[in-house]
Formats: C-alpha cells, structure tokens, sequence
C-alpha cells in the first residue's frame, strides 16, 4: 500500500474550546496548524520572494488553478518542472481547484452536469472548465494539495438550489478522484458545501466522507454571509468532518475569524485580505487597524507595531512607510505587505501556543480587547 500524500497528525486538543493543534505532513515537508496560508494566485505571493516567505515563517502558500491556466498556462508550468521549481518555492503548495475563480470572476456561465462553460475575464474568450480538467492543470502544476472542482453557490441561495447543487458538487468530487493520476505525489482535498443549511452540510459532508479524501475543506462561505451565520455553519459543520485529517476553511482571513474558526476546529485558513489591503496601507496591528496613510502618522517615527517582531517593524517608521504609500512607491507595497503576512503567521503561532497551555478563550477574549472587537 503506498503511502497517501498528505497524512494529518493530530497533537493536542484545547481543554478550553475545540481547538486543535497538529501537524500536516506533505511532499515538501510539514507545517503545523491551525495555519494561515499567504494566497500568491498567479504563483507569487504578491511582493513578497520566497526567502521572505521564510523568513516569516509561511508554512504553506496558495496558488490558482484557474489565474495559472490562463497565465502563463498550466503546459508551460509543467515544461518548468512543476510549479515548485517554476517559483522557487520548496515548501507545500496548495492549489484551489478554479471552482470559485468561475463564479466570482466569470458573468456569463452555464453550469452543466458535465462542467461549467463560460468566458475568459481576460479577453472573453468561451471557456469549459470540467472536474477533469481541473484535476488535469493541477497535476501539471505538481501542487501538495489539490482541490476537487466544485460549485460555490452565491449567497444567499434557495434551499432547492443548494440541494442540487450540492450533489452535483458531490458528483464532480467523485469524478475528480477518479482522475486523480498521484495519488501518492498529490493529496486531494474535498470540499463541502450546503450553505447555512445544517441538513444539506451534514448531506455534503457524510457524501464527501464516503469517497475518502486525505483531508476537507468547507467552502462556500466568506460569501457575503454575516459573521455570525459562518460561525454556526462551523459549529454544525466541523463535527462532521473526520478528526483525522485536516480541516480547511476557504477565504477566510480576518485576525477575529481565523481565532473563531480555531475555536471550532478548523485547522487551515487562506486569504487575499492581508495582502491586499496592504497595497492600499491598511495595516494589521496588535491595537486594531491602522490606515497608514493618514495624516497622523506624518511625524510619527514608531514602528507600525510595537509587538511585532517583523523586517517592517524592526527596521522602518509609520512616517516612512505613510511617505512611500502616498508616494507610490513600489518599496512600500513591500513592507506592508510583509508585516501583514507576518502578523497573520504570528497570530497562528500564537493561537497555537494558547492550544498548548489550553487557554485559547482566554487568548480570544485579551486579543478581542486589544484589537477592538467587542468580544460578544
Ligand atoms: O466554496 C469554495 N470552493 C472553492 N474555493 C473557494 C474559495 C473561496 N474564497 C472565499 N472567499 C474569499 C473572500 N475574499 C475576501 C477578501 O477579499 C477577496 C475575497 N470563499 C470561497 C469559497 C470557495
Ligand atoms: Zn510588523
């Protein structure tokens, strides 16, 4: 029997929530969780190289199915050898399988039993995406993890829709296992859908659960939906999940959603958010957020955040990196978006260490206080 690709070692559960804390083994080495994995969608993180990503400690980072199809193409990646070798990135890959990029970048589509066609957002060309070209352009890519093709229905959906859709999900996970061509090179996760519907998650879930996948992820929210909604979808959702194997929340990167979702059990997070509003001097910060731009900081020659123990904050002024921001200058593109990344990783090193001591309500609630959320 050979062994899986992916394999889940479960450490410790929190005495205090239901946390837990393990270890992910892959390929290219093993990260622990709960993780926060920085999203690089056209097989960059944007502005950050990959010795930085180390340097920050990024465990495992993302890449897209869908973005590396159209550009550079998943033929010319694979003549690369793999898109490890293509970036320069020896650590673990996961890849999204293009599901999502279809209807949250696509107008036109026409969801069929055998795929999804619809129009390139670059120059609106048709296009047909299927289960089995999805798995196709992630084996190219050579990723640890690969996503099954599946439909993230809008927010909110009807009951009868999400009904449909989430079998037809299921059919398309079925079909992706099937033309799943290394197994032993390549984990492929499942991804369980049903909305806010407690019977259609459990229906998704004990489906997916029957074909085996080394590890699941719960898709279909960080949609729209209030924070509350995607909490009790977590609490009704994770239970269901195999405690053997990792749980992966979708698009979700918040610092109050990731400890939330820690605390119901999910054990990977991804996100654009961190990055993204980086690029537009929205910075995270132990006291809340902190938009770097504002005149306030002009004369302010303190680090971005004196608990940080990142390059951005060891070495540079919220009055430098306001004057690159409203300069344009690329540099400052750079240090924002590292310590962002930075505090996201380090908030998981910390939630992990509250595991360890059993203690991550309490850890919720001082961060809750500090950070400015009114801890419920
Ligand atoms: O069901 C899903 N299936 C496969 N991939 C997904 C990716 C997903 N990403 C989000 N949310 C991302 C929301 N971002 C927040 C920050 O700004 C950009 C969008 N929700 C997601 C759901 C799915
Ligand atoms: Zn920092």
């Amino acid at each position: 029997m050979t062994q899986p690709a992916i394999r889940y070692e479960l450490i410790k559960t929190c005495k205090q929530t239901g946390a837990r804390l393990g270890i992910v083994h892959t390929p290219h080495g093993s990260f622990e969780t709960p993780t926060f994995m920085p999203v690089g969608t056209q097989a960059t993180v944007k502005a950050m190289s990959p010795e930085e990503l180390k340097e920050m400690d990024a465990g495992i980072i993302l890449s897209n199915t869908y973005h590396l199809w159209l550009r550079p193409g998943n033929d010319i990646v694979k003549e690369a050898g793999g898109l490890h070798k293509f970036m320069n990135w020896d650590r673990p890959i996961l890849t999204d399988s293009g599901g999502f990029q279809v209807f949250s970048l696509s107008k036109f589509r026409k969801i069929e039993e055998e795929g999804v066609y619809f129009r390139n957002h670059l120059n609106g060309d048709k296009l047909f995406l299927s289960p089995e070209k999805a798995m196709e352009i992630q084996n190219d890519l050579g990723s640890d993890i690969m996503m099954a093709f599946d439909e993230c229905p809008p927010y909110p959906a009807t009951y009868d829709y999400m009904l449909q859709s989430v079998d037809r999900t299921t059919r398309w996970a079925k079909r992706c296992k099937e033309a799943h061509a290394r197994p032993e090179e390549q984990g492929l996760f499942g991804i369980i859908q049903g909305g806010e519907y407690e019977d259609l998650r459990r229906r998704s879930a004990e489906a997916l659960v029957e074909l085996d996948f080394p590890g699941y992820a719960i898709g279909g929210l960080s949609v729209g939906e209030p924070k509350d909604i995607m909490n009790r979808v977590l609490e009704f959702t994770a239970p269901l999940m195999p405690e053997n194997k990792p749980r992966y929340l979708m698009g979700v990167g918040s610092p109050d959603s990731l400890i939330d979702g820690a605390i119901r059990g999910i054990d990977m997070f991804d996100c654009v958010l961190p990055t993204r509003i980086a690029r537009n001097g929205t910075l995270m910060t132990s006291e809340g957020r902190m938009v770097i731009k504002n005149a306030k900081y002009a004369r302010d020659f303190r680090p971005i955040d004196e608990n940080c123990d990142c390059y951005t904050c060891k070495n540079y002024t919220r009055a430098y990196v306001r004057h690159l921001l409203r300069t344009e200058e690329t540099f400052g593109l750079r240090l924002t978006s590292y310590h962002n990344l930075r505090f996201l990783i380090k908030l998981m090193e910390d939630v992990r260490q509250a595991i360890r001591e059993d203690r991550l309500g309490d850890f919720k609630e001082e961060f809750f206080e500090k950070y400015g959320y009114n801890v419920p």
